[in-house]
C-alpha cells in the first residue's frame, strides 16, 4: 500500500460505508452488489489476454461479443434478473468494452415490452431473452436524428396482402448509428412514417427482421452494415440499414396504443409522443450513469493526486502531494461534488419516472409532459457535467493522463457522446424551455401546478438571505430565485418580440439562448435541491452528515461562483454577501480535503472497473504505469522489423551523401 494513501484513510473524520450504503440504496443492495463484482473479477474467463488499447477493433468487437455472452449466460445460471444488478456484474466483468447487444437490452426489449400488444409480446420476449432474436431501436437517419417528425423511412400499408411496405427512399432516409445494427442484430425496431390509405400518420415503430435467423444472411431488401470506427465506442457494431420493398406483416407495427386494422384504418394513440417512450426510459437512466462516468475519474484523479508528488514547497523539503495544493483542490472537490449530486439526482430521476410510468400504463398521461421535460433537462445537465469534469479530471492527472494507462480517455470517449445521443443536449434544453413556458402563465397566476416549479412565481425583488454562516437554505433559494428571473427574462424578451411584430415562432427562435439559460438554471435548481434534500434526509451519523452537507454546499456555491453573472446582475447578491461566497468556498475545500480520499472510495468501484494505473486503490501507481507500458505491442521484439525496412535503409542512404561523424 502506497503510504500516502494509507496516511489519507486513517485521516479521514467519517466511515465510508455508511455513504457507500447510502449511494446504493441500503447495506443490502452494497452487499449485492459486492457480490456480483466479486464473482466477475474472480472470474478466469473474464480476465481478458491483453489491455483493450493494445487491441485492433476486430479483437475489442469480438472480445466484447465473447465476454458479454459468456456473462449473460452467467447471470442466467445465478437467476440474477434486476436489470441494475447485471449490470454491476458486466461492469465489473467487461469494464473496456461497450456491449455490442446493449441496445438490445437497453432499449429493444424494454420498446417491446412498454409498447407491444400482449400477443407481441409474448411472440417475440421469448426469443429475445434467449437471443434467438438479437435487436435494435433503428431510429436515426443519416438526414435526420434531432427532428424525428422529418424522418423519411416510409412504412406503407398494403390492405390485399395485410403487410407494410418498408423504403429508404433517398440516401439521408438510411438508418444510420443505432448500436449493434451493423453486424450483431438480426432484427430491430425501425421508426418510420406510417402510410394508410395514402395519408401520412406520423412516426411509429416497426418490427423488421433484417437477418436470416439460421444463416445471418440478409433478408431479402435488406443492406445493412457498420459505419467504421469513431471517436469511441468501437467495440460497437454501429450500423446503417437500407430497405427496399421489405414486406412485414401487419401484426409486426407495434400497437400498444395505436392500431392500423385490416382494411388499413389507424386508430390514432391518446397523445401523439406516447411513442417516443422508450427515449424517455433511457434518458432518465442516463443522469445515473453520467455519475458514474464522473465518479470513476474523480477516483482516479484524487486517488493519484494524494500519491503523486510534485515539487518541493520549502527548499530541500519534501515534495508536496498534489492533492494540497489549493488550485488542484479547487478543480477536483466541485466535480467529487457534482459527482455526489448526479448519483442521487439520478436515483430521484428513476424513482420519478417509474412513478408516472406506472400512471401512464393505468391510462393517465396528465404528467407525461412533465416526466419528458424532466427526463430531458436532467439528461442533457449531467451529459454535460460529466463530460467537462472527466475532461477536467483527465487534466489533474498531468502527462499521465493523456495516457491509456490513466483509464481516463477511455471514460471520456465513452461518456461523451451522452451529450448527442438520445437527444441533442441544446435540443433537450429547449424542450425544457418549451414546457417551462407552456406553464409559465399558470406559474404568474399562481394557479394549481406541481412542486417542482412553484418557486418559479415567487417575488423578483426579494434579495438573498445569505449570511456569513452560508446555509444551505439560502443556497437554495438563490438557485431558484435565479431560475425564476431567467424564466421570466425570457419570457420578457418573446413578449417584447411579439410586441414588435414578430410572429410568436419567430419571437421563440430570436430567443432560445435566453430560453436554454432559463431551462439550465431550472435543471440546476432540480439538482441542488435534490441533493440538498437527500442529505438531510440521510439516516447516517452526525460526522458522515457534516461531510456530505459540506459537499452539497461546495455544490451549490461552486455553481454559484461559476455562473456569478446570473446570480449579481439584478443585485440578488450584494457584493458583501458574495465575499462570504468566495471565503467559504476555500474554507470547503480544506473542510473537504482530509475526507478526500475517504469519499472516492465510498463509490466503491473495484480496481477492474476503474482499468487505471493511476487509480489502483493500493496506490502503486509508478510499477503499473512500467507493467502496462512493457505490454505494449511495439516491446514484443527488442528491434522491430520497421527498423530494418525504414530507418536503417534512411541512415544507410544518408550516411553514403555525408559519412557518419564520431560520436
Ligand atoms: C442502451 C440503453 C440502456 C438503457 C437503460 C436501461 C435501464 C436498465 C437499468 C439499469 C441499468 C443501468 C445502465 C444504464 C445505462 C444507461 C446508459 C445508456 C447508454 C446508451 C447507449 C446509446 C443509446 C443511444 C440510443 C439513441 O440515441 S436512440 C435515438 C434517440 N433520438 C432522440 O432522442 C431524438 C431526439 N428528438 C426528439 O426527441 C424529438 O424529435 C424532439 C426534439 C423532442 C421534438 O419532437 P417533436 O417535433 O415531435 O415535438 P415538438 O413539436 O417539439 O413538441 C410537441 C409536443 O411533444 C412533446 N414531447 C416531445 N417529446 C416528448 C416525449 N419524449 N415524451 C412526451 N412528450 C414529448 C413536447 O413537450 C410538446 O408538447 P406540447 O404540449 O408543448 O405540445
Ligand atoms: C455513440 C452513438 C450511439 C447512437 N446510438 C443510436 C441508436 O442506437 N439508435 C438510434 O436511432 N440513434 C443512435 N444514435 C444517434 C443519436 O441519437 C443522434 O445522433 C442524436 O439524436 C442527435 O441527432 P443528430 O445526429 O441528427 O444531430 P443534429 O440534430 O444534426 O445536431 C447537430 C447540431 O444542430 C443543433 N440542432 C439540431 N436541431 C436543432 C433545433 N431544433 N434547435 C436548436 N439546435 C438544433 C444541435 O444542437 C447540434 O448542435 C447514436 C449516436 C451516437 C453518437
Amino acid at each position: 500500500m502506497n503510504p500516502d494513501l494509507a496516511q489519507e484513510r486513517r485521516r479521514a473524520t467519517f466511515d465510508p460505508e455508511q455513504v457507500t450504503s447510502l449511494l446504493y440504496r441500503g447495506p443490502e443492495n452494497v452487499r449485492k452488489r459486492r457480490y456480483l463484482q466479486n464473482a466477475a473479477i474472480q472470474d478466469q474467463v473474464l480476465r481478458g489476454s491483453k489491455p483493450w488499447a493494445f487491441q485492433s477493433r476486430i479483437e475489442q468487437y469480438e472480445t466484447a461479443l465473447q465476454m458479454y455472452i459468456y456473462m449473460m449466460n452467467k447471470l442466467d445460471e445465478m437467476g440474477v434478473t434486476d436489470p441494475l444488478e447485471r449490470m454491476y456484474y458486466q461492469e465489473a466483468g467487461a469494464p473496456h468494452y461497450y456491449n455490442p447487444m446493449a441496445l438490445h437490452t437497453g432499449m429493444f426489449i424494454p420498446s417491446i415490452e412498454k409498447q407491444g400488444t400482449k400477443e407481441q409480446k409474448e411472440r417475440w420476449l421469448p426469443m429475445a431473452r434467449s437471443l434467438q432474436l438479437i435487436g435494435t431501436y433503428a431510429q436515426t437517419e443519416m438526414g435526420h436524428g434531432t427532428f424525428i417528425r422529418g424522418l423519411e423511412t416510409t412504412a406503407t400499408y398494403d390492405p390485399s396482402s395485410q403487410e407494410f411496405v418498408l423504403n429508404s427512399p433517398t440516401v439521408t432516409s438510411m438508418k444510420f448509428w443505432p448500436g449493434g445494427l451493423g453486424k450483431t442484430s438480426n432484427c430491430c425496431l425501425v421508426m418510420a412514417q406510417l402510410i394508410t390509405h395514402g395519408k401520412k400518420r406520423g412516426i411509429h415503430l416497426f418490427f423488421v427482421q433484417i437477418r436470416d435467423l439460421k444463416t445471418h444472411r440478409h433478408m431479402p431488401g435488406v443492406e445493412s452494415g457498420d459505419i467504421g470506427p469513431k471517436f469511441g465506442f468501437n467495440s460497437n457494431d454501429n450500423g446503417y440499414l437500407k430497405l427496399s420493398n421489405v414486406r412485414i406483416p401487419r401484426e409486426n407495427m407495434l400497437m400498444r396504443y395505436s392500431k392500423v386494422l385490416e382494411d388499413g384504418t389507424y386508430v390514432p394513440p391518446t397523445n401523439q409522443r406516447i411513442g417516443y417512450g422508450t427515449m424517455v426510459f433511457v434518458r432518465a437512466h442516463i443522469v445515473t450513469n453520467s455519475a458514474r462516468g464522473l465518479s470513476k475519474a474523480c477516483v482516479i484523479a484524487i486517488r493519484y493526486s494524494a500519491v503523486r508528488r510534485q515539487t518541493e514547497v520549502s527548499p530541500g523539503g519534501p515534495e508536496a502531494q498534489i492533492i494540497d495544493y489549493q488550485t488542484q483542490q479547487y478543480k477536483l472537490f466541485p466535480l467529487l461534488a457534482t459527482a455526489y449530486a448526479m448519483y442521487f439526482t439520478g436515483r430521484y430521476a428513476e424513482d420519478y419516472y417509474e412513478q408516472i410510468a406506472s400512471e401512464i400504463e393505468a391510462g393517465n398521461l396528465e404528467s407525461l409532459n412533465q416526466l419528458h421535460a424532466v427526463c430531458a433537462g436532467l439528461k442533457a445537465f449531467s451529459t454535460w457535467a460529466c463530460t467537462a469534469g472527466i475532461e477536467t479530471c483527465r487534466l489533474c492527472c498531468g502527462g499521465h493522463g493523456y495516457s491509456h494507462a490513466s483509464g481516463i480517455p477511455k471514460l471520456y470517449t465513452y461518456y461523451t457522446p451522452g451529450c448527442t445521443y438520445e437527444g441533442e443536449n441544446n435540443v433537450m434544453m429547449l424542450q425544457v424551455a418549451r414546457f417551462l413556458m407552456k406553464i409559465y402563465p399558470d406559474i404568474k397566476r399562481g394557479g394549481p401546478i406541481h412542486e417542482f416549479v412553484q418557486y418559479l412565481g415567487a417575488d423578483l425583488t426579494q434579495k438573498s438571505c445569505m449570511t456569513e454562516e452560508v446555509a444551505l437554505g439560502c443556497l437554495l433559494k438563490a438557485f431558484q430565485h435565479r431560475a425564476a428571473r431567467l424564466l421570466s427574462d425570457a419570457a420578457a424578451r418573446i413578449e417584447n418580440l411579439v410586441r414588435s411584430g414578430k410572429s410568436r415562432q419567430e419571437a421563440w427562435d430570436a430567443s432560445t439562448v435566453a430560453l436554454t439559460w432559463a431551462a439550465k438554471a431550472y435543471c440546476h435548481t432540480f439538482v441542488v435541491r435534490t441533493f440538498s434534500q437527500i442529505v438531510s434526509d440521510a439516516a447516517v451519523d452526525k460526522s458522515t452528515k457534516d461531510v456530505l452537507t459540506a459537499l452539497c454546499k461546495l455544490y451549490a456555491i461552486d455553481g454559484i461562483i461559476e455562473n456569478l453573472g446570473e446570480f449579481i446582475e439584478d443585485g440578488f447578491f450584494s457584493p458583501h454577501q458574495v465575499s462570504f461566497l468566495k471565503n467559504k468556498l476555500a474554507d470547503l475545500l480544506a473542510e473537504i480535503r482530509p475526507n478526500a480520499v475517504a469519499l472516492v472510495d465510498a463509490f466503491d468501484y473495484p480496481d477492474k472497473t476503474l482499468d487505471s494505473c493511476l487509480g489502483r486503490y493500493d496506490g502503486q501507481v509508478y510499477p503499473a504505469l512500467y507493467e502496462y507500458a512493457k505490454n505494449s505491442p511495439f516491446n514484443e521484439q527488442e528491434v522491430l522489423d520497421s527498423y530494418h525496412k525504414f530507418i536503417k535503409p534512411a541512415q544507410t542512404e544518408q550516411s553514403q551523401r555525408a559519412p557518419m561523424a564520431r560520436l
